[in-house]
């Protein structure tokens, strides 16, 4: 699997690319010359073999009707010899003159003389003598003039002549009308050639010729049957293209195999034309053998040489890619920023160099820019962490301010309802009640208007400072509005305590010694919470009403709301009042 990821990978590469290329147009350059090549030299070779048998076809064809036209001059001067002509076909000199011609000539197999009706008179080996070739197609021809017979089986000498061999006996005949002086017909000559004698001939034309070796040389008769050899005789000759002008070409004969064949028509001259053809064929297989031996050889030395291809071209990829490879690898240095890059170098090719010295100045400038935004975001950023404190502070500070009464630095009113509800919550998830204290200047207006405002303002944070000071740390004062202020006493655990710090305010109050103006009063309405409140403006109702109380009651007291249930109007005063 690892493998075949980097055999991926590495044909992936420049490198792998490269040499893939280079290699594929190597063999796919050496295959289409090698096929290029191999189709010339097979179409070459063809015309070279075919000439070859064309020529051989050629020469037993000539070689053939030299011998056909000969024995045909042969027999005819024979019958025109005085001997013959004379008158006396019975004369002993005709035989002589047969058995001569048979003993030079092997090929004859049987010569003989016949008077006008066809009977034999002398033959050779006196075969015949005495019978009737009346019927004999060679006698009734030559009657005519003289004749050559087509190849034939032996019917009347077949069982006189037949040798050793098996093979049937056959002859071609020549015949030749003995005609006197008076032009009056005598008689025949006729002969019977061995078809040995035909083949002999035609073999011997070409025995020894280079290009026929594996080569068959046939005799083919006028209706395309084949005379020759004997293996193949009774078979038709295929169909040529052409046998005009054609020297040679590739058929496919019925034993279903191509063969180069060359179709040679065997022009004789003779007086009788037989109409013979010699073809000569080889196997196409065999025509192209060194061919494609060749072939071999080319495709051997061409997967040499695409090997040679594929390693000069891995060598080359790597030339050129190597720079390539080591700029993206310092590319990737600088893109992941581990060190300083490694540049390629040596003397890498003019573009490759131009590349290399472009990234370089890119790089450089990339990490120019970089810098110079990390330095810009560095001071952004502490900018930032600058104004967010300030805000930070300033919301803090409006928080306060939100929550503060400007004059006396005490909580304000919506402060107060924040705490009372929060203190309300935990009073009833608890269970321990909480006391309020709602406390009122006594005749404030007097010291405005006596004394005017700023002397009031600063009795208002004198007050503040005492009624901080008066009570716990974990006690909650604030101005309510006006000269009111309201005072949260938590975990209070009965109306008598509570009313006791009250009394102590209360009296705080009246002891200090306030600038200006000296001695104030202040009345106070006390109002516990109860287990049965459904909000907490209900305890501060029952504050205002014993407030109201207080107020009513003379000023300079305390005055404590005893029932919490509304329209209650119960109200103890403590009982230190004036
Ligand atoms: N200087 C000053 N005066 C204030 C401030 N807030 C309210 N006052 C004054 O407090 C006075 C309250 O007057 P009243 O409501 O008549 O009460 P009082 O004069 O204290 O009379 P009783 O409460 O009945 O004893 C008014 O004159 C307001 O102007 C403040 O912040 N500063």
């Amino acid at each position: 699997m690892r493998l075949h990821a980097q055999t991926l990978s590495s044909i992936g590469s420049l490198r792998g690319r490269l040499t893939l290329w280079f290699a594929g147009l190597a063999v796919l350059t050496l295959l289409c010359s090698g096929i290029y090549v191999a189709r010339i030299a097979i179409a070459t070779m063809t015309e070279a073999e075919g000439a070859a048998l064309h020529a051989s076809a050629t020469t037993a064809a000539n070689a053939l009707a030299t011998g056909l036209r000969e024995r045909e001059d042969e027999i005819y001067l024979l019958s025109q010899a005085p001997h013959f002509t004379k008158g006396n076909l019975r004369d002993i000199e005709v035989l002589h003159s047969l058995e001569r011609r048979r003993y030079v000539h092997e090929e004859y197999a049987w010569l003989g003389v016949t008077n006008a009706n066809g009977v034999v008179l002398h033959a050779t080996g006196g075969l015949l003598v005495g019978q009737s070739m009346e019927t004999r197609p060679w006698f009734k021809a030559a009657l005519k003039g003289p004749y050559i017979g087509d190849v034939h089986d032996a019917v009347l000498l077949a069982k006189l002549l037949q040798g050793a061999s098996d093979d049937p006996l056959r002859f071609v005949d020549f015949a030749s009308p003995i005609i006197n002086r008076a032009g009056q017909t005598l008689g025949v000559l006729g002969a019977h050639v061995h078809w040995r004698w035909v083949t002999d001939t035609v073999d011997a034309a070409v025995s020894g010729r280079d290009g026929l070796r594996s080569a068959t040389i046939l005799i083919v008769g006028r209706n395309g049957a084949i005379l020759y050899p004997q293996h193949l005789a009774g078979g038709t000759l295929p169909s040529f293209a052409s046998t005009v002008g054609k020297p040679h070409e590739i058929v496919r004969w019925p034993d279903g195999k191509d063969y180069l064949s060359s179709n040679v028509a065997v022009n004789a001259n003779t007086r009788t034309d037989l109409g013979w053809r010699l073809v000569v064929r080889k196997p196409l297989e065999l025509a192209t053998q060194p061919v494609r031996d060749i072939q071999l050889k080319l495709t051997i030395i061409g997967l040499m040489t695409a090997v040679l291809f594929s390693f000069v071209a891995y060598r080359l990829a790597t030339t050129v890619s190597r720079p390539i490879e080591q700029l993206a690898a310092a590319a990737r240095q600088v893109e992941l920023r581990s060190g300083t890059p490694d540049y390629p170098t040596g003397r890498p090719m003019r573009e490759i160099a131009q590349l290399i010295h472009s990234i370089q100045s890119m790089t450089q400038s990339l990490l120019g820019k970089e810098h110079e935004l990390e330095s810009i975001n560095s001071s952004l950023e502490a900018t930032v962490d600058e104004r967010t404190q300030a805000l930070t502070r300033a919301n803090a500070e409006l928080e306060r301010l939100a929550a503060q009464d400007g004059l006396t630095r005490l909580a304000n009113r919506r402060k107060f309802d924040e705490r009372i509800t929060e203190a309300f919550l935990a009073s009833r998830r608890s269970g321990r009640n909480f006391t309020l204290l709602v406390l009122d200047l006594d005749h404030f207006k007097n010291i405005n208007d006596t004394h005017g405002h700023p002397v009031g303002d600063a009795v208002l944070r004198t007050l503040a400072t005492l009624l901080t000071a008066s009570v716990r740390i974990t006690d909650f004062v604030a101005r309510y509005g006006g000269e009111e202020f309201a005072i949260l006493l938590t975990d209070t655990d009965g109306l008598q305590v509570s009313l006791s710090v009250a009394e102590k305010i209360r009296s705080s109050v009246a002891a200090a010694d306030f600038p200006v103006v000296g001695n104030i009063t202040v009345s106070i309405g006390l109002a516990a919470s109860s287990a049965t409140d459904e909000d907490p403006w209900q305890i501060v109702s029952r504050a205002d009403a014993a407030l109201y109380h207080a107020k009513a009651a003379g000023r300079n007291r305390v005055s404590a709301s005893g029932d919490a249930r509304p329209g209650a109007s119960a109200h103890r005063e403590s009982p230190d009042a004036p």
